[in-house]
């Protein structure tokens, strides 16, 4: 097993999985072995011994339900109760063979005297179940019918704390597997077993949340086709870190530039211009009024126009402010015209032109995003927040594709998307890190990245999505490494990045 870093579209697995089902390798033979021995190790767990225990099986019409059948079939063998609840009047039929041979027993789901609540109340007292209904050939919009009825009636014990220990096969039943989506009934596992390479949808929200930890059994696949969804792990962040080599000065290291803050919101100003300086930036350029105020907090920022090789533009800045707009629009001339890569965020996102290169980062947040898509998109793109929340990926993508920018999109999970497909979603920030000032962090450390890497940045477009889902991988250890377990504040987040840094690049994080 593997952790999850890849994940591969439902159509990619199939294609993958194609050449080795002709020549007869028995994917499902290794699947159902790998899910027998997670539900065997579980239950060991939760019991103490495998024999003797009760494990319900939901058995879908598909392959999935499959697999889920031989695994049971294998539990059985080993002196567990297993009862299979077949949601479909057609189930795998081999699978069905093996386990009714091994001694499991089946109640057809809708014939049961009782209905679904029956059925529900035997999955309910079970000490493990093991969810086959669907896999990488669900349709969306949640589990339909009376399977969905179950699935309802599941969650809701789930929800008061007295339902039963779930294993996923392949992927939580209900979720839209390449987008991520959870539209309907979605069974929540406490563990996934995922077979071949992870899906989208075990690394996107909201549905990541559904699948509890998730473990990839190795089938063999020849998965060689880019990867859907990508999680950059902490040991990835060396390879993305701008390291000074011996002889570095503070030119080569990156200077940025940073419009930022407003005498009505000065702490903006201070928070990117720390994060930047912590970050390791070579040098910070503010240009903002409140230059007073960010010198006393940060005295190794410099103040006035000068070269710089990146930017961090609109944390705390109002469009409205003549000032602050002008120099928000000076700064994209050199963007634009010189491909100086940026951050561009809060207020800046209004000020954006019509058409940038992926050099130019945006962070908004989900309700940001929505502005931004009402602004430029035609009718379909005028959606609510809630909208870009239920389908982070999609509008990531869509504003990537009316803008030209590099999108990184803030929340529980952050998701970044570049061009030529590439999409990122990191989820290591605590929940405590949904706190006033953070995203400024975010922005001062990203830029700081950005300047450092501008040469780079030229040469590969794809470049600046992966800073930023590493700058995202950085934020969240920063603010775990703040206080572990507790309430964080957006500057203990910034003053947490010299050793956050460290550690990722000692390989101790
Ligand atoms: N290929 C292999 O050898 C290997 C495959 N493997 C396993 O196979 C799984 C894929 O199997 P699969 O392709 O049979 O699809 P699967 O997800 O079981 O369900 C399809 C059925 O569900 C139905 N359905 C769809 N949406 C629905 C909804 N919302 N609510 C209710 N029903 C819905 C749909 O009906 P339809 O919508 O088409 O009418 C159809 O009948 C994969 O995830 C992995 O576990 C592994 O063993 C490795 C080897
Ligand atoms: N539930 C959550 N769990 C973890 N991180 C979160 C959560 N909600 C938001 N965040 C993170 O907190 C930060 C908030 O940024 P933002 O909304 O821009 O706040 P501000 O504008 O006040 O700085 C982002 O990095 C975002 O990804
Ligand atoms: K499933």
């Amino acid at each position: 097993m593997s952790p999850v870093l890849l994940s591969w579209t439902s159509a990619q697995v199939r294609a993958a999985e194609e050449p080795l089902l002709a020549s007869g390798v028995p994917l499902m033979e290794r699947a159902s072995f790998a899910l027998a021995g997670v539900a065997a190790r579980e239950l060991r767990a939760l019991r103490g011994r495998v024999a003797g225990s009760r494990v319900a099986v939901l058995v879908g019409a598909g392959n999935n339900g499959g697999d889920a059948l031989f695994a049971g079939a294998l539990l059985a063998g080993r002196g567990v109760r297993v009862d299979a609840v077949l949601a479909a009047e057609r189930v795998h039929e081999s699978g069905l063979a093996a386990l009714v041979r091994a001694g499991g027993r089946t109640v057809l789901l809708g014939a049961e005297p009782g209905g679904v609540g029956a059925v529900a109340d035997v999955v309910g007292d079970a000490d493990l179940v093991v969810d086959g209904l669907l896999g990488i050939g669900a349709r969306g919009g949640g589990v339909r019918g009376a399977a969905g009825e179950l699935v309802t009636l599941l969650g809701e014990r789930r929800a008061g704390g007295g339902g039963p220990f779930v294993v996923a096969v392949d992927l939580p039943s209900g979720v839209g597997v390449d987008d991520g989506t959870r539209a309907g009934p979605v069974l929540d596992a406490d563990v996934t077993v995922t077979f071949g390479g992870a899906k989208p949808a075990l690394l996107l929200p909201p549905a990541a949340a559904a699948a509890g930890r998730v473990e990839v059994v190795d089938l063999g696949l020849p998965l060689d086709a880019q990867p859907a969804v990508v999680r950059l792990e902490p040991a990835d962040v060396a390879g993305l870190w701008p390291v000074p080599p011996p002889d570095a000065h503070k030119y080569t290291r990156g200077v940025l530039g940073v419009v930022a803050g407003t005498r009505a919101y000065p702490g903006a100003a201070v928070l990117v211009t720390t994060a930047a300086v912590l970050a390791g930036v070579g040098m910070v350029r503010y240009l903002g009024d409140v230059a007073d105020l960010v010198v006393a907090r940060r005295p190794e920022v410099v103040t006035g126009t000068g070269r710089v090789q990146a930017w961090t533009l609109g944390p705390g800045v109002s469009p409205e402010d003549a000032a602050q707009r002008r120099r928000v629009e000076h700064a994209f001339d050199g963007i634009v015209h010189r491909g100086e890569p940026a951050v561009v965020d809060a207020g800046a996102l209004d000020l954006l032109p019509a058409h940038v290169g992926p050099h130019v980062v945006l962070t908004p947040h989900a309700g940001e995003l929505a502005r931004l898509l009402g602004e430029r998109g035609g009718r379909d793109d005028r959606v609510p927040r809630e909208a870009v929340e239920a389908e982070p990926l999609r509008w990531a993508r869509r504003a990537h594709e009316l803008t030209g920018a590099t999108v990184l999109l803030k929340g529980a999970v952050t998701v970044v998307v570049g061009p030529h497909g590439v999409a990122y979603a990191q989820a290591e920030a605590p929940p405590w890190l949904a706190t006033a000032g953070a995203g400024d962090v975010l922005a001062g450390l990203l830029g700081a990245m950005l300047a450092a890497r501008d040469a780079d940045v030229h040469d590969d477009p794809t470049l600046p999505a992966a800073l930023a889902a590493g700058a995202a991988l950085v934020h969240g250890h920063a603010a775990d490494r703040a206080n572990p377990g507790g309430p964080v504040a957006a500057r203990a987040v910034a003053q947490a990045l010299p050793a956050t840094v460290a550690a990722l690049l000692a390989g101790r994080s």
